[in-house]
Order: C-alpha cells, then sequence, then structure tokens
C-alpha cells in the first residue's frame, strides 16, 4: 500500500532549481533509501515531506494527508531527525527527551514510559543520566533519533543521520533503523554512503541536480551495470610512457590507467586477471596489491551520471 506519494515536487530557490518535478511513492513499511552528491536536492526534498519547507510546486501525500494543506496532520505522524543536533547540551538526555516529549504534548506516565523506551530503542538507557555535552557525536545523534521517536510516529525521516559518527554508534544506529522497520515503520534514509543504502534499504532512489536517475530494488539498480567486475592493481611505481602505451594496446577500452592504479573492466571471470598479471610481469612492473572490485551502487551512479557519489 502506497504510504507516501510524491507529485511532480519541484522548489526553487532564486534561479537554483533544487528540486525538478521528481515524483515517487513509497509503501507501507518500506526503508526508502534517497542517494545522492552533496548538492543533489536530498534536503530539500525531505524537508518539504517533514513539512519544514514549501514546495514551488508540485505536493506531497502521507497516510492521504498533504503536506502543503495538511500539515499539522502529518506532523502527528511523522518523525523527523534532522542533520543538525537539536539537543540542549548541559541537560542529560533523559531530560533533553522529556522536554520534546512535552513539546509532542506527551506527559505524565505516558511520557515517562516512552522516554524510557526511546532510550532503549537507541541504548542508551545506561547513560541517560549523564549530560549531553559529555556524549560523543556519535551518542548525540543516536538521542537525536530517539527525539523523533518520542510520539511513535508512522514515517520516520532521517536526513544523513550517520554523518562523522564513530563505527560504533553507526551500526547501532543502523540496526536501529532495521528493527525499526521490522515492526512496521516507514523510513526515508537519505546518505551519500552507498554501503549503508545497500545494506539496509528496499528501495532506492538515486538523485543528482534535483533529478530522480534511477528508482528500483538495489539488486536492480545493480543490473543497470551488469554483472561487470572491475579489476583494480595498484603498482609499486609508476609506469614509463612506454610500459603505459604497450597496456593500453593490448587490453584497449577495457583499461584504465591513472598514475600507478589500473582499472581493468571484465565480464569473463578470472581470465582478464590472469591476463593483466602475466602481462605485469612480463613487463617486469611490481604489483603493491590487486582488488575485485563487484558491481555496487556507486558503479551504478557513476554509470548514470558519470560522477563519482563523492565528486
Ligand atoms: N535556502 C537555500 N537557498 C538557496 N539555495 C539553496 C538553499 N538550500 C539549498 N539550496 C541549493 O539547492 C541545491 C540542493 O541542496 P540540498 O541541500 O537539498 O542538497 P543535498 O542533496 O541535501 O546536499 P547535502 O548532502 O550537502 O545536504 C544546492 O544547489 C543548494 O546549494
Amino acid at each position: 500500500m502506497v504510504f507516501v506519494n510524491v507529485n511532480e515536487l519541484k522548489k526553487v530557490y532564486g534561479n537554483i532549481t533544487a528540486v525538478n518535478k521528481i515524483s515517487f511513492t513509497i509503501n507501507n513499511g518500506e526503508i526508502f533509501g534517497l542517494l545522492g552528491p552533496n548538492g543533489a536536492g536530498k534536503t530539500t526534498t525531505i524537508s518539504i515531506i517533514a513539512t519544514l519547507l514549501k514546495p514551488t510546486s508540485g505536493d506531497v501525500t502521507i497516510d492521504n494527508y498533504s503536506v502543503t494543506k495538511k500539515p499539522h496532520k502529518v506532523r502527528e505522524i511523522l518523525g523527523y531527525v534532522p542533520q543538525d543536533i537539536a539537543l540542549y547540551p548541559t541537560l542529560n538526555a533523559r531530560e533533553n527527551l522529556t522536554f520534546w516529549g512535552r513539546m509532542y504534548n506527551l506527559n505524565g506516565k505516558e511520557l515517562k514510559e516512552r522516554v524510557d523506551e526511546v532510550l532503549e530503542l537507541v541504548n542508551l538507557t545506561e547513560r541517560a543520566k549523564e549530560p549531553i555535552k559529555n556524549y560523543s557525536g556519535g551518542m548525540k545523534r543516536r538521542i537525536n533519533i530517539a527525539v523523533g521517536l518520542l510520539h511513535k510516529p508512522k514515517l520516520l525521516v532521517m536526513d544523513e543521520p550517520t554523518v562523522g559518527v564513530d563505527p560504533q554508534s553507526r551500526n547501532s544506529i543502523l540496526e536501529t533503523v532495521k528493527n525499526l522497520s521490522k515492526e512496521g515503520m516507514t523510513i526515508i534514509y537519505t546518505s551519500h554512503y552507498m554501503e549503508e543504502i545497500e545494506s539496509i534499504c528496499d528501495t532506492v532512489a538515486i538523485m543528482d541536480n534535483g533529478e530522480i536517475k534511477a528508482l528500483d530494488t538495489v539488486n536492480k539498480l545493480k543490473e543497470i551495470v551488469g554483472n561487470e567486475n572491475t579489476i583494480k592493481v595498484f603498482l609499486h611505481s609508476p609506469l614509463t610512457a612506454e610500459r603505459k602505451t604497450i597496456l593500453l594496446k593490448t587490453f584497449n577500452s577495457s583499461i584504465q590507467i591513472k598514475d600507478r592504479e589500473i582499472y581493468l573492466t571484465t565480464n569473463d571471470g578470472n581470465d582478464k586477471l590472469i591476463d593483466i598479471i602475466s602481462t605485469l610481469q612480463s613487463l617486469d612492473l611490481e604489483i603493491d596489491s590487486v582488488d575485485i572490485i563487484k558491481p555496487n551502487l556507486e558503479k551504478v551512479f557513476l554509470h548514470l551520471t558519470g560522477k563519482s557519489l563523492r565528486d
């Protein structure tokens, strides 16, 4: 069942079109990934979904409520986790959550229970009495997520929740998202880390320049680049012009050479791997490392936009 319906959404800032008439739907209980580089239009899109920003044209409905016509209804069922931390550093985690809970009209026993539950969800019950200023960046982000969950939203919108967090908090955040989804929550997860999107999302929209370039399941998106692998060889020292010419002639268009790095695309299993290694050996070139890069969303992005996600 469709839970979120984004219809011809457009946002213009002066002469910048941040979001250019995008449309997509998200089903109930789905983890929907929005993947794109800095400036793609992700934050603008989810800010409109979260009723924080008005679109120039188009609309979004959540559970059939329009974000432009019924924003108060949308806010009742939506939790938003912003990139910035919105917590009081001198108050402890429990006090911060209690403050935000009151903003959501929670009181008394219900408020206390919800604060306990969300602390448990983000694995910070044991640290709940410490002031936020003692927390690591990752722990602050986890409390930020807990704030977004206080009123039991049906849809959770997360804006790059793992940027700059330690690996332990990162794993904890990803686990929390998976568990919430298992319980039936619909989640929009934006990130420019394709590994995270690959590991948790059911459906992914690849966004660039305010447009959706592709939208599908992770596996279907990977099919865009076929089953092509890339062999990456790191040489001990840079190539001479003469050896570079020999390699380019031998492997034609399937090879790319950048200083000490050689990239070779291949569909034919190990044959190319053996070829390149024996050719390099015959040229007396010392190899530092060899990697096989399998199809991933980074490659899909490169294929669709001609640029790297991290450019
Ligand atoms: N308030 C604003 N005024 C003018 N331009 C803006 C404003 N907010 C965003 N933009 C521009 O709109 C485009 C999309 O920005 P947006 O923040 O939505 O991208 P993003 O994909 O979320 O990137 P990031 O990962 O860096 O947050 C960018 O070119 C940005 O400079």
